[in-house]
């Protein structure tokens, strides 16, 4: 018996890469384009080194070339030189060069998982193996680990009539099992009746509890339209038994997999002979067809939607003249105390989003967070600023109602929600920032604050919340997006008009000062 497939390669994460030999259909439904698609509806990354051109379609096939044999062992040479591969199908090999050419280089790559269909006769009925061919694809049976031949094929290595009974295909298939020592997927696709039924039979009985025969049930789908199937299935088989290495529950699975896309062939209208199987119709179905977005474009949409936000944030009489040198120093004290009571809050917010964080690095950035917004920034306040001067201004209302929106959000307790409402304070600062930074010179009256909004350690904050926030939006059902992107930007209102505040608000009568 050939060796035991265990995982092929467990250190490796993503796709397995199975590697398909055989020929072509250009009508896509079998060969080699069946298999690609097989292996990927089954989760793999697949390849293909082509044995013979067929000249074939739903009807049958009219002409196959077979390129020179050194060609054949250049392209697998370039598939092994350079890429790890998991597991082989081997379907239509063509002719015995062909056959002797793979099985020296299967000898000299060895590949975890070899999964060979003996094609040999076509449904329509022509020959895709030459008769003389059939000795030296007996001599590759024992290299491959499965082999999955029909009841025809399975009649033709056990040298005996074809069986007409399912019992009879299962006591067939454990003797040419015994006699190649490999084990043999027997397919039922050949009978009538109700059913189409697979086993596994493996004469050795190195199936769980010592089996030699396990069956997979299925129901047999009444259609025309079935060109492909074998190739399809040991494609799949390959893809799935490399990827899982539990046999039975890969053949399991992909039984189910070929059932469904047998379900939707009628649907395709390839052809008007034996068309082929709708090998992606449960994915579709499925999963559709849409594609992802990425985490910026959800934020690029945000950032344009709250551009009326940002123009008034850009044309604020405060930012103006802040930018300009000419701003009243009260104006700008008073800015600062609501800054300081501001920042207080803001750190509990961002330390209730350290909490709530998904991952450690997350949780990290947002504690980093707040200790930078109660300690750095108080203490750069601090430079403007005396303490008490803080403690004697009171909230204005623009800095009450922005911090209740945060701290509400937070009281919520959905960590999506927070990290959006939060957003703005690093975003909008930091943009706004950027623009008066460019103002400032040596002797302009508020250069060593302009010079903060400069900090490069702020701007890759920034950006890293922008991922924070966007894998969150990405990650979020509609209804929590929606609900994201209103704190943002309700957030993003109150940040304009807590820059507004210290010439609009500060002077209205009943405001504190
Ligand atoms: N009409 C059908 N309904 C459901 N499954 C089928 C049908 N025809 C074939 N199958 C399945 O397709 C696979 C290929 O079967 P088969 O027709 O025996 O091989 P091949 O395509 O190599 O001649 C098997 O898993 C078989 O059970
Ligand atoms: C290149 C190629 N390989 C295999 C088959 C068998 O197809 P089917 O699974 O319908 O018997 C085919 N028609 N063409």
């Amino acid at each position: 018996m050939s060796a035991e497939v265990s995982n092929p390669n467990p250190e490796a994460s993503g796709p397995v890469r199975v590697l398909s030999i055989a020929g072509t259909d250009p009508t896509g439904g079998a060969g080699i384009q069946a298999d690609l698609k097989s292996i990927a509806a089954n989760g793999g990354f697949g390849m293909a080194v082509v044995t013979a051109l067929v000249a074939q379609n739903t009807r049958g096939v009219r002409s196959v070339h077979v390129p020179p044999v050194a060609f054949l062992r250049e392209q697998l040479d370039a598939v092994s030189d350079d890429v790890v591969i998991d597991a082989v199908k081997i379907g239509m090999l063509g002719d015995a060069e062909v056959i002797d050419t793979v099985t020296r280089w299967l000898d000299e790559v060895r590949p975890p998982l070899v999964v060979l269909d003996p094609v040999m006769i076509a449904t329509s009925g022509d020959r895709l193996l030459a008769a003389e061919a059939e000795t030296a694809l007996r001599g590759l049976l024992s290299r491959a680990h499965l082999i999955t031949p029909n009841i025809p094929e399975l009649a033709i290595l056990a040298e005996e009539p074809a069986a007409t009974t399912w019992p009879g295909v299962l006591e067939q298939a454990l003797r040419v099992s015994e006699r190649y020592a490999v084990r043999v997927l027997a397919k039922g696709g050949h009978l009538e009746g109700a059913h189409a039924p697979d086993a596994l039979v493996d004469a050795s009985g190195t199936l769980p509890e010592r089996a030699r025969v396990v069956e997979f049930s299925g129901v047999r789908i009444h259609t025309e339209n079935t060109h492909g199937t074998g190739c399809s299935l040991s494609a799949a088989l390959a893809t799935r038994i490399a990827a899982d290495g539990d046999w039975l529950a890969a053949i399991a699975e992909v039984k189910r997999w070929l059932t469904e896309s047998i379900t939707h062939a009628d649907s395709l209208h390839v052809g008007e002979g034996h068309g082929p199987i709708s090998h992606f119709a449960g994915l579709w179905s499925r999963g559709g067809l849409a594609t992802e977005r990425a985490a910026g474009e959800y934020l690029e949409d945000w950032w344009q939607a709250i551009a009326p936000i940002r123009h008034r944030a850009n044309t604020l009489p405060f930012v103006e003249q802040l930018g300009a040198g000419t701003l009243d120093r009260d104006a700008f004290t008073w800015y600062l105390a609501q800054d300081a009571l501001y920042l207080r809050d803001y750190s509990r917010v961002l330390a209730e989003a350290s909490k709530l964080a998904p991952t450690p690095e997350e949780q990290a950035f947002w504690a980093a967070g707040a200790n930078g917004a109660i300690a750095a920034e108080l203490q750069l306040h601090q430079g403007w600023l005396p303490e008490d001067e803080v403690f004697s201004t009171p909230p204005a209302p623009t800095t009450i109602a922005y911090v209740d929106h945060l701290l509400a959000a937070a009281a919520r307790g959905e960590y999506a929600v927070i990290i959006a409402a939060v957003l703005p304070c690093y975003w909008l600062y930091q943009d706004i920032g950027t623009r008066l930074v460019a103002q400032s010179h040596p002797e302009h009256p508020y250069a060593s604050w302009l010079e903060t909004y400069a900090d490069e350690v702020f701007a890759r904050s920034t950006r890293s919340a922008i991922g924070y926030v966007g894998e969150a939006v990405r990650r979020a059902d509609p209804e929590t997006r929606a609900r994201m992107f209103e704190a943002f930007e309700r957030a993003s209102a109150h940040e304009v008009a807590f820059f507004a505040a210290p010439l609009e608000a500060r002077a209205v009568p009943g405001h504190a000062e």
